[in-house]
């Protein structure tokens, strides 16, 4: 029984960020800012402190200095909260998927949209799966959130992000000053050329680097270009088509990644706004001991390889590394692009 949201006059849906952590409280506090109704639902370690000083603060790479009142939020660590929502945001990792999709089955109103802010192709149909006859979509999030420090959140890298087409007007209720968001007919795609980005998620982790040090070395380009080249077989083999979210066409990726470094950087600056913090999600969970999303990213490829006959030995070697990292105790040891190759 899928329906338009509840548009609760000028201010708009109330809008419940389910899982608010860098993504969820970002995107979250911008809509707040804008006079959203927002309710953000997370665990006390986000949302202590935001309570505790009072605000939350946003500042991105564009030099954007935000102090979101908490006064102008709702927080809760109950899904309870879900009960309010004429519209959610799903912003949990992609392990976590299940346990808030059946929260929100059990708590929110059938009428409210969920929109899944997350990376990997599978989310959205494991919501809808929980949620039937809702109005379940996908999205896509360009863009690079860091914790700062407590209550504190920093976007490092630029882009819009998209969401499947549907009914309702989403896209508008969803942007805000300093969050563009636009519908798609295409998300599918969109989304695979995302899943081809975040690739390069588990090589940042293991890498200990920045992503700006890592762009600047042409080592662990080669590495991205070919663990890219390598999925977009695979992609192929199985019938998919992936839009780029980047300026560049996807096939054109590998080629300007392998690209002499003061080529490369020349182009890159044209294209790709990156400031020095930026590091990937999966670096933040493996720095904090979190479980990755890497069986979502690496580990889906190297089960398509293997279901099309197409070899994977990157993918495969980088899923195995990042399990080797994640099972670590004690000092972490950084990883070369040698390392990874098979
Ligand atoms: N950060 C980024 O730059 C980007 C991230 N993404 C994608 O967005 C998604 C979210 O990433 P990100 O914001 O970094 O993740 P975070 O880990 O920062 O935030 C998710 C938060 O949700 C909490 N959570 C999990 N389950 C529940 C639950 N049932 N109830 C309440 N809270 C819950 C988590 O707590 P706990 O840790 O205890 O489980 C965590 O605090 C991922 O799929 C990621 O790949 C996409 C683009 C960029
Ligand atoms: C850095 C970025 C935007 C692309 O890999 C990302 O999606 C993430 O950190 O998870």
């Amino acid at each position: 029984m899928a329906s338009d949201p509840d548009t609760g006059g000028s201010r708009g849906p109330h809008i419940v960020v389910a899982g608010a952590g860098a993504v969820g409280c970002f995107s979250g506090g911008l809509l707040a800012a804008a006079g959203r109704r927002v309710t953000l639902l997370g665990r006390p370690a986000v949302l202590t402190p935001i309570n505790a000083q009072g605000a939350l603060r946003l500042t991105d790479y564009t030099g954007l200095d935000l102090v979101v009142a908490a006064d102008n939020l709702a927080l809760s660590d109950d899904p309870v909260c879900l009960g309010a929502a004429d519209l959610v945001l799903v912003t949990v990792k992609s392990g976590a998927t299940a346990g808030i999709a059946s929260e929100i089955a059990r708590h929110a109103p059938a009428h409210a949209p969920v929109v899944s802010l997350q990376n990997g192709v599978d989310n959205r149909a494991m919501l809808a799966d929980a949620l039937p006859g809702r109005d379940v979509r996908a999205g896509m999030v360009p863009f690079n959130v860091i914790p700062k420090a407590p209550a504190h959140f920093h976007r490092a890298t630029s882009g819009d992000i998209r969401i499947g087409a549907g009914p309702g007007g989403l896209s508008a209720w969803l942007s805000a000053p300093h969050l563009k968001v636009g519908q798609t007919p295409d998300i599918d795609a969109v989304q695979w050329g995302k899943l081809l980005v975040n690739l390069a998620n588990a090589l940042n982790a293991l890498s200990g680097l920045t992503l700006h040090e890592q762009l600047l070395n042409r080592d662990w380009r080669r590495l991205m270009a070919d663990q890219m080249a390598e999925a977009l077989t695979v992609l192929r083999a199985q019938g998919l088509r992936a839009v780029s979210t980047t300026p560049l066409p996807v096939w054109t990726t590998p080629h300007i990644l392998r690209l002499p470094t003061p080529v490369f950087r020349r182009l890159a600056a044209s294209m790709l706004t990156i400031d020095a913090t930026a590091r990937t999600s999966m670096a933040y969970d493996l720095m904090a001991r979190r479980k990755t999303e890497i069986d979502a990213l690496q580990g889906r490829i190297v089960a398509m390889g293997a279901a099309a006959g197409v070899a994977t030995p990157i993918a495969a070697a980088v899923l195995a590394a990042m399990r080797d990292a994640e099972a670590e105790e004690g000092p972490r040891r950084p990883r070369a692009p040698q390392d990874l190759r098979r």
